[in-house]
């Protein structure tokens, strides 16, 4: 891809682009090399264009005159995922996907070719747990995703996902999962062992278990996926019994309970951010990832410490930090949380285990709400196609709990298990690529348009102006039916803005940093594109244009609103 191309442009400002190699096929003819003008079409002359990004040097010559805004552009580039870039040549604009794709990678999906199938496939975010794996495997994940994301244009973002300092299981002596059946006596212990584990024996990482444990007390596996009761404590053993069997997979949660009432005292003396957090928080900032995942934060407070940290640790870009809200304080903290956070993640699996069951839709419905008024990514996790870990297609419920989720306009989606460790990772990714896509068709074609009123956030005068004119951009491009709405952000902030409107129409994102860009990945509806711009917004936007009709991503007669950061301007335009 990084060869030198020739450039020509006509005196009717028509430009063939070609690579330098071609030029000196003998496979092309001579009326072609000396390129006569009568050969010029504008179709042919656009779709031969498509190198133009990775042109490692433009050649201009020309027998007519040059239009010199088309000179400037020529040594420009802009770059966008690959992935979208053929969606939107291959669908047009109005069928890109809006509704944003993580996907948790784990010894399923850690290999190039898995990766790179991931990336085909839609995901926009991968995901690391940091519960499981060496550092050196997440290192090497965090690489190849780097490594494909160059060699192949993606634009995948890396997310690391802290592991907490909540009680847990042992990784099963390497075992991949674990059957517990009905009426079984398993061990939970905190000893060590140095050879596996004896039978039905379970190690838990808390040295303070068997104390806090009680005879009778319910011991959930996964918030509940299997059940035990305990039957009797013998030093550090607690020997239980299985009471609703299922599979225990390394490193499951454990909560319990008793009398039927969560257990809490001890995870509040905990801290939100374990010593081992930290490391692997170092880890990540060397690493340069793009997001930070807190597990079961508690308050503002720690989110406010770790962004002070990043700060003062990271040179310069900075990195996300998503909060998960996944236990009962994060519920009753959660408008400082969202505040406090770039993100938000409403983690399913966990939160399950802290809340009942069935108040867990109604939580969801609440953050996801909260974090649109409130300007703030959220992502739906967990469980979301669970059953596709065995089987190759979904059920019903779980198409209808993506579509509610995808209803509801969150920002992304994500996979767990599905992708970590299922056998069909790329078949449920295919399912919330395309769930999404017909549930945003669906909803554009009811003309359901937005009804949530979204409160003011801005707390400066100039932040409510950029506030306003992204309200009015997105009103506008629904009532004039456009094509796309482009913004030209520095910060990220004002594509945020749009993105929280949800318009009808695709938002086209132009950013100069390549760490905007990635982070914009996981906002609803936008295209994130890294281009340089200046202040002169006609200029900025011919240069778009001109960049993107040369790809073939948009072409003339498309209607465009164009917002930006640096003029805090809107323009309607039609695509010369
Ligand atoms: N890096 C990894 N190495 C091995 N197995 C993994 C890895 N990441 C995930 N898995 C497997 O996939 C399953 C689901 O992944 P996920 O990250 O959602 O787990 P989780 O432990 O339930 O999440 P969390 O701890 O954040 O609540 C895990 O239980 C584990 O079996
Ligand atoms: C994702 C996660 O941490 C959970 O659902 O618990
Ligand atoms: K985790
Ligand atoms: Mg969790």
């Amino acid at each position: 891809m990084s060869q030198s191309l020739k450039f020509v442009i006509s005196s009717r400002s028509q430009a063939l682009i070609v690579p330098r190699s071609l030029l000196s096929s003998p496979s092309l003819t001579p009326s072609h090399q000396k390129f006569p003008e009568q050969n010029l079409t504008q179709k042919p002359i656009w779709a031969s264009c498509s190198n133009l990004g990775s042109a490692s040097q433009v050649v201009v010559c020309s027998r007519g005159g040059i239009k010199a805004g088309s000179l400037d552009y020529a040594s420009s580039s802009i770059e966008v995922d690959a992935v979208t870039e053929t969606e939107l040549k291959e669908n047009g604009f109005r069928s890109t996907r809006r509704t944003k794709l993580i996907c948790t990678i784990g010894p399923a999906t850690c290999g190039f070719e898995e990766l790179e199938a991931l990336a085909v496939g839609g995901m926009n975010v991968a995901r690391l747990n940091m519960c499981h794996g060496t550092r050196e495997w997440h290192r090497m994940v965090i690489e190849r995703v780097r490594r494909l994301n160059e060699d192949k244009g993606f634009a995948v973002a890396i997310m690391m996902d802290t592991e907490g300092s909540e009680v847990h299981m042992g990784d099963l002596g390497g075992a991949q999962s674990a059957k517990a059946e009905d009426g079984e006596i398993w061990t939970f212990s905190v000893r060590a062992w140095d050879a596996p584990c004896p039978e039905h024996t379970i190690t838990v990482n808390y040295e303070g278990f068997a104390e806090d444990i009680k005879v009778r007390d319910e011991l959930l596996v996964d918030g509940g996926m299997v059940r035990f009761e305990v039957i009797e404590k013998i030093g550090p053993d607690v020997k239980c019994l299985c009471t609703d069997p299922g599979l225990l997979l390394p490193r499951a949660n454990l909560t319990f309970l008793r009398n039927g009432t969560l257990v809490r005292e001890r995870n509040n003396m905990l801290p939100t951010i374990s010593s081992k957090d930290w490391i692997d928080i170092d880890f990540g900032i060397a690493e340069g990832v793009d997001f930070i995942a807190v597990s079961f934060v508690k308050s503002a407070e720690v989110i406010n410490h770790l962004r002070s940290y990043i700060a003062a640790h990271s040179s310069g870009s900075g990195i996300a930090v998503v909060a998960k809200i996944e236990s009962i304080e994060s519920l009753q903290n959660l408008e400082e949380i969202i505040e406090a956070s770039d993100g938000i993640m409403v983690a399913r699996g966990d939160l399950g285990a802290q809340i009942p069951l069935e108040e867990v839709p109604s939580a969801q419905q609440r953050i996801v709400k909260l974090c649109r008024q409130l300007n703030k990514p959220v992502i739906v996790a967990s469980q979301l196609l669970e059953s596709m870990i065995e089987y190759p297609t979904p059920t019903r419920a779980e198409v209808a709990d993506v579509s509610e989720a995808v209803r509801q306009r969150s920002d992304a989606l994500m996979l767990s298990g599905e992708s970590a460790m299922g056998q069909y990772p790329d078949k449920a990714l295919h399912v919330l690529r395309s769930v999404s896509l017909r549930i945003e068709k669906w909803w554009r074609e009811e003309k359901q348009h937005e009804s949530m009123d979204l409160p003011k956030i801005s707390s400066s005068f100039t932040d409510s102006i950029s506030e306003q004119i992204c309200n009015s951009a997105a009103k506008m491009a629904n009532n004039l039916g456009a094509d796309a709405v482009f913004v030209y952000t520095n910060t990220g902030h004002m594509a945020s803005l749009v993105s929280r409107c949800r318009p009808d129409c695709p938002i086209f994102a132009f950013t100069d940093s390549p760490f905007v860009r990635r982070r914009l990945n996981l906002q609803w509806g936008l295209i994130p594109f890294r281009v340089s711009f200046t202040d002169d917004m006609e200029k900025n936007l011919h240069k778009t244009f001109w960049l993107l009709k040369a790809r073939g991503m948009i072409k003339a007669g498309d209607l465009i609103i164009a917002v930006s950061d640096l003029l805090q301007s809107v323009q309607v335009m039609t695509v010369p």
